[in-house]
């Protein structure tokens, strides 16, 4: 990891959904007129569509366009007025900055993301441009991923329980390991699988006391699998984390470069 910067705290204690504004914020304020940005998903990302929304009305950032990472996100930047560019039409443009939350960030500023089944779009967009900063509250800072809950993997419904018995071969005798498909509760059909944008399922992986052993290896192990799309787990990817603590301060934490 890189630097940390840390700024003074306002004055009065802030709610989790005030640090999430407040870091959003200020990844705001990387942004330029005339960039192409990508767009996050999530309630911390949702902020900073807000607060670019003001800003682009109040002609601060002319020029400024988004490529969307999931479709509630698209409709969210419409919303608030944020002209959008399709990710073919932005690789021309080239995505200058992307701006998205995260479930966890490890002491290495690899992220899981994707608990809210955007992880497919968010990995194209936040791969495919400059740099990607990310945004959360002291909460998501852990020691390992998978400490605090699912790591979710994209699969394609076709065969999906036999994909979810690959996934869990990859982890095989791993003391408190368990993994099950994505449901939610449909008025008419009762439980059913979680549809992502992309039409896909997600597996959602359980670890006793979060992911132990070498991050890129499981990655590779897990995209090897035929029926797998793609995983929530971000290695290399972030190039700023910006973290508001619960005492108010703001701490940015940088990598020189994106390794992938
Ligand atoms: O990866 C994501 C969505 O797929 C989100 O960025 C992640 O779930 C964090 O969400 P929130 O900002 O609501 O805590």
């Amino acid at each position: 990891m890189g630097s940390a910067a840390a700024s003074p705290p306002p004055s009065g204690k802030l709610s989790q959904d005030e640090l999430k504004r407040v870091a959003a914020h200020r990844a705001v304020e990387f942004v330029e007129p005339g960039m192409t940005l990508g767009l996050g998903t999530g309630s911390t990302a949702a902020h900073a569509l807000d607060h670019l929304g003001d800003l682009l009305r109040a002609g601060a950032l002319p020029g400024v366009a988004g490529v969307p990472t999931s479709l509630k996100t698209e409709l969210h930047a419409a919303r608030v007025g944020i002209p959008l560019l399709p990710l073919d039409a932005a690789s021309g443009a080239r995505i200058r900055l992307s701006i998205d939350g995260a479930d966890e960030v490890d002491p290495d500023l690899n992220l899981v993301k994707g608990r809210g089944g955007s992880l497919l779009r968010e990995k194209m967009i936040e791969g495919a441009g400059e740099r990607f900063v990310v945004i959360v509250d002291e909460s998501k800072l852990v020691p390992r991923l998978g400490c605090t809950g699912a790591v979710p993997v994209e699969v394609i419904p076709f065969g999906a329980p036999h994909t979810l018995g690959l996934i869990c071969k990859v982890f095989d005798g791993l003391p408190g390991f368990h993994a099950r498909l994505r449901t939610v509760v449909d008025a008419d059909l009762g439980s059913a699988p979680f549809v992502t944008d992309n039409g896909n399922y997600i597996v959602e992986m359980f670890f006793e006391d979060g992911i132990r052993g070498d991050l890129q290896d499981i990655s590779d192990r897990l995209l090897r699998i035929t029926g797998v799309v793609e995983h929530g787990m971000f290695l290399g990817m972030a190039t700023t984390v910006i973290v508001a603590n619960k005492d108010g301060t703001v701490t940015a934490l940088h990598r020189k470069s994106k390794l992938i």
